[in-house]
């Protein structure tokens, strides 16, 4: 079998994301998805591989840039859209568009690629490691209490329309972007993205509802979720879904949160993707019964080991030199001195004897302070050759607040 790995063409598009539709189960999406994706691919960015004239392949990477600790934003390829079709699975067409595009990011002059996988399985072999994870909460709101802060009555809470209000409220989230590691910068377009709002995709649930928290006429946080009725033998027994909970202060956070617990009819109140240090689990009188389970969200791969440990700060004075293993990515094997605190950072090639050995891929699980360095050494894959250097390494890769990607792409 020959394929042909090449840029996107404008005019393929449409053949394009029909295979990666089917790749995904062929369940169509709507016509609103559809044309955000339109929107938002780019095109010089992403590739088709083609057998013939039958499109086998897809791959594709956005232009975003990732908020590191510190507070600096690194240039990274959000990859997405990876797909291989059925018919010519496990050939190494995978393997082909990977490799292509992390020359390309490397060449493109992006430190970091990011991506959010559909089996976490995949990506390791890359480079990639898991550096956020999220929790998924579903909270008994009929036993919950939320403990609310002084402050949260002086709130006011309003149902807006989703639409009308999404400025305000995009302007809302705009605010908390680098407030956390692993939030992203992107471009025009991605505002859009929380709206999505089609009817097959409610499983039953009501359109998108919306609820701004004013103080002093001023936007300082939103609520969009959908609620969906539910009853046993005449009992209601409803259900939120909140896609988006953010606020600028902790009163206005409470109240949304106590607003999405105390719905007449409903009894749950669902959220699929939270920080796995939301407030939200010090607000709860109940913690049992927020029914928290954690997954992983987005991966992380260090294009280029010493620009993208330069980028970030480190909780502590650290100095030490890792002996990097990279096998897809070779120019970044071998031996790097980081020295760094909390003003900056330098990473450089050197000679010395190595105090830490590990793959890239535990760089990458490490680098937005999530994963701590101890735990992979726990499972072997981070080795201390100088003692103290692990520890001294795990406090300094730290951070101050998890680590959290809002949404996908
Ligand atoms: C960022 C995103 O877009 S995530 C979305 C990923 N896409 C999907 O899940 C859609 C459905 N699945 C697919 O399209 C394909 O099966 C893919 C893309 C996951 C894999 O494509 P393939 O061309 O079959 O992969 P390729 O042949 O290059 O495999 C490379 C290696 O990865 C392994 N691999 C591939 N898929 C998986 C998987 N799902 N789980 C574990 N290992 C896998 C292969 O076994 C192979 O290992 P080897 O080198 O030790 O033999």
């Amino acid at each position: 079998m020959t394929t042909d790995l090449r840029t996107l063409r404008r005019d393929e598009w449409d053949r394009w994301y029909a295979r990666l539709e089917l790749a995904f189960g062929g369940v169509a999406e709507s016509p609103q998805e559809r044309r955000l994706w339109d929107d938002l691919t780019e095109l010089d960015r992403s590739y088709g591989v083609w057998d013939g004239d039958e499109c086998v392949g897809t791959a594709g990477a956005f232009s975003f840039r990732v908020s590191v600790p510190g507070g600096a934003f690194v240039a990274a390829a959000g990859v997405t859209m990876v797909s291989v079709a059925a018919t010519h699975r496990r050939r190494g067409i995978l393997t082909s568009m990977m490799r292509r595009q992390l020359d390309d990011v490397r060449a493109w002059g992006e430190p970091l690629a990011v991506l959010t996988a559909s089996e976490p399985a995949i990506y390791g072999r890359f480079g990639y490691g898991v550096g956020t994870r999220q929790a998924a909460l579903t909270i008994d709101s009929t036993r919950v209490r939320i403990d609310a802060p002084a402050g949260t009555d002086d709130v006011r809470l309003r149902f807006v329309d989703a639409a009308e209000a999404a400025e305000r409220c995009e302007a809302v989230y705009l605010r908390t972007v680098g407030t956390r590691p692993g939030m992203l910068a992107r471009g025009a377009g991605w505002e859009r993205l929380p709206l999505l709002d089609a009817e097959q995709d409610r499983g039953g649930a009501s359109p998108l509802l919306c609820v701004v928290a004013e103080r002093d006429g001023e936007t300082v946080g939103f609520a969009r979720f959908h609620n969906k009725p539910e009853s046993e033998f005449a009992v209601a027994r409803g259900r939120i879904q909140a896609r988006d909970v953010t606020a600028l202060d902790p009163a206005a956070y409470a109240a949304l949160w106590r607003f999405l617990c105390d719905i007449d009819l409903t009894e749950t109140v669902e959220a699929r993707n939270r920080p796995v240090d939301d407030p939200i689990l010090s607000l709860v009188s109940d913690i049992r019964r927020c029914g928290v389970r954690v997954r992983d969200s987005m991966h992380v791969r260090l294009v280029e080991v010493g620009v993208a440990l330069e980028a970030r700060t480190y909780l502590a004075p650290v100095d030490v030199v890792f002996e990097v293993e990279d096998a897809f990515c070779p120019w970044n094997q071998g031996r790097w001195r980081l020295t760094g605190d909390t003003k900056g950072a330098s990473c450089e090639r050197t000679d010395d004897r190595a105090d830490l050995a590990l793959s890239v891929r535990e760089l990458g699980a490490a680098y937005l302070g999530d994963v701590s360095l101890v735990e992979l050494a726990g499972a072997g894959r981070v080795r201390e050759l100088r003692q103290g250097a692990l520890a001294e390494a795990a406090v300094a890769f730290g951070s101050t607040v998890a680590p959290w990607l809002p949404h996908g792409f």
